[in-house]
């Protein structure tokens, strides 16, 4: 029998920067699978590790950080893969969109020759006619009116979303089957913001690509759909589709991360902010990590950190009270 690996699946993922003086634990067992052309989205204030485990998967971090955990790509274990085998499978069968276009190119060199290199080092096509071709075919793909223009311009000559396009063609180019996109609208105009998730949504329907995306605006999170993982304090504590998240929150910190932020989705009242301030980096309380600010927390919570456990069908939660089946509203 064949069994089909999802093209990744994340296990206990923790993340431990490490410098001479100090460890500092900034991802904390953190478990999800993305099944072939879903989408994930990473959801949670500055700082409490979206970022960090999106560039964990790939390894980013080299001797600064400790890994632990599984990361499976297709059923192929990438923490324990040499760096070499490591690099050539970024930009090939997984690629990343970082927030900023500008820092992901090459300011040197012309658009095209930086597309027709990636296709050569990922063995693709060979730097001939036919991957300048093929370079401009990917531009046009990703939106650009005038390919064999920007095939020939440096990014400086762009527009910050004609450079973002660009980067996705980049990332599209060897057909990846896992695209993590980090706040790839973030550094953008708003008005182009739409255009460039449309984009990475029509691309991912055409291609089958799983996308994993960190972001902090819960407007991406509602348009792009998919599933959302809720983080708080380098942890997971809810996960679930998109829709159904956003609108019945289970854990306690979705609920008034929800209630503090403008909703372009959904019509409301005033906002209400979440009394007190996440734990400072590495900083983590006994427990729960939200417990200290959660209007819910029952004792145990300042001892046990609860695990993210089913609370609903295809959702999960880490917290006790909507655990026991007590209403949170
Ligand atoms: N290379 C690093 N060395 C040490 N600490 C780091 C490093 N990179 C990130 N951190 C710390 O890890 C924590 C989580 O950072 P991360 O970038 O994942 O947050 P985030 O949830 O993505 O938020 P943001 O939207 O601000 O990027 C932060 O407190 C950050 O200071």
């Amino acid at each position: 029998m064949i069994t089909e690996h999802a093209p990744l699946d994340v296990g206990d993922l923790t993340t431990t920067f490490v410098s001479r003086r100090r460890r500092t634990p900034v991802v904390r067992g953190v478990s999800f699978t993305l099944a072939r052309g879903q989408t994930m989205m990473l959801l949670g204030e500055s700082g409490s590790g979206k970022s960090v485990t999106a560039r964990s998967i790939l390894r980013l971090y080299g001797s600064s950080a400790d890994i632990g955990g599984t990361v499976r790509m297709n059923g192929v274990e990438l923490l324990s893969l040499p760096e070499s085998e490591m690099r050539s499978l970024r930009g090939g069968q997984v690629a990343l969109v970082p927030q900023d276009p500008t820092g992901a190119l090459d300011p040197l060199r012309r658009i095209g020759s930086q597309l027709t290199e990636v296709l050569a080092v990922h063995g693709v096509e060979r730097v001939t006619s036919a991957a300048r071709r093929r370079a401009e075919e990917l531009l046009a793909m990703v939106g650009i009116p005038d390919p064999k223009r920007v095939a020939a311009s440096y990014p400086h000559e762009l527009s910050g979303g004609m450079r973002q396009r660009a980067v996705i063609a980049i990332a599209v180019s060897c057909d990846p089957q896992v695209l993590i996109a980090d706040e790839p609208t973030t550094a953008l105009d708003v008005t182009v913001q739409a255009q460039i998730l449309e984009l990475i949504a029509e691309l991912q329907a055409r291609m089958g690509t799983a996308v994993l995306m960190v972001t902090h605006d819960v407007g991406v999170a509602a348009d792009f759909g998919g599933r959302i993982g809720v983080m708080y304090a380098g942890r997971l504590v809810e996960e679930g589709p998109a829709k159904e998240v956003l609108s019945d929150p289970k854990h306690p910190y979705t609920e008034g991360l929800l209630d503090s932020l403008p909703r372009p989705d959904v019509e409301r009242g005033a906002l209400r902010s979440i009394v007190g301030s996440p734990p400072g980096v590495g900083e983590f309380p006994a427990g729960c990590a939200f417990a200290p600010r959660c209007p819910r927390a029952l004792p145990s919570c300042h001892r046990e950190d609860p695990p993210l456990v089913p609370v609903a069908p295809d959702r999960s939660a880490a917290c006790p009270v909507v655990n026991s089946g007590e209403a949170v509203t």
